[in-house]
């Protein structure tokens, strides 16, 4: 039996580029959404925001003189082509799943619409959540945790480079360590940089718990789906 009815999985755009240098790499989306098909197998209900790194991030823009507001649309957008990328490739594999967006661009995807999410999620539909919060000067990790908060998920599992929360970046710090749970609290005093401190805040004011685990490691949604432990829990 699954310890988890209702997830919001947030998955690394950069991740999706596997070995490549941009883009999709296609064994890496296909092998991501195995993995989600064999935990709605279970019946867990899920939902999806997944970033854009691996295309733009209005940070990078905005360090070569691009209006950051600009910028941020345009990483929007990413995640919205990787949305679909994710969606297409469900379909594929055969999960029934429902893209989402943001800001408003009907011809492409449906808007976000909360009652309708929940209707999705109800019916055991996927739903990828895409351009972020809609809004500049955010991320898809907070996109994640205010997604997370609406649709009344359990928990927000950050699936990510690394395997879990470490007391510095483990990719600059091969000295860190990982935490096997660490509060709201001393992450956001230690400022560990893992997530934005805006997600954190808000599910910490939520009370709204985040694992962060490896996508790299085959089988790590399951085992964080059955409860058993994998990577590190973020709680109140
Ligand atoms: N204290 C820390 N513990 C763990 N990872 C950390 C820490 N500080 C920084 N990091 C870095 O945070 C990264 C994960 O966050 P990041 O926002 O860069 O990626 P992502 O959210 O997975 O990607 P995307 O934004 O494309 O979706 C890790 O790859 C790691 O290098
Ligand atoms: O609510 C949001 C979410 C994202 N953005 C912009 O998109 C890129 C890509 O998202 P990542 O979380 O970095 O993967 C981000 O850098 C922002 O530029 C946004 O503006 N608002």
């Amino acid at each position: 039996m699954p310890a988890l009815k209702r997830i919001l999985l947030k998955l690394s755009g950069e991740a999706l580029m596997g070995d490549d240098a941009f883009g999709i790499n296609r064994a890496t989306i296909v092998r991501m959404v195995q993995e989600i098909r064999e935990v709605t197998e279970l019946g867990v209900e899920v939902a999806v925001v997944i970033g854009g790194g691996n295309i733009f991030r209005g940070v990078a823009g905005g360090s070569v003189g691009m209006d950051r507001a600009t910028a941020d649309y345009m990483g929007m957008l990413a995640t919205v082509m990787n949305s679909l990328a994710l969606a297409d490739t469900m379909r594929q594999e055969g999960i029934v799943a429902r893209v989402m967006s943001a800001i408003g661009i009907e011809q492409v995807v449906e808007p976000y619409v909360r009652p309708k999410a929940l209707q999705y999620l109800e019916e055991g539909k996927v739903v990828v959540f895409a351009a972020g919060t809609g809004n500049p000067f955010f991320t898809t990790d907070t996109a994640a945790a205010l997604r997370g908060a609406e649709i009344g998920a359990e928990i927000v599992l950050k699936a990510t480079k690394v395997d879990g929360v470490y007391t510095a970046d483990p990719k600059k710090d091969p000295s860190a360590t990982r935490y096997s749970r660490i509060s709201f609290d001393e992450a956001i005093t230690k400022n560990l940089q893992v997530l934005d401190a805006t997600a954190f805040a808000l599910c910490r004011d939520q009370k709204l718990p985040i694992r962060v685990f490896s996508i790299l490691k085959a089988g790590a949604l399951k085992r964080v789906v059955m409860g058993e432990d994998e990577g590190t829990l973020v709680h109140v």
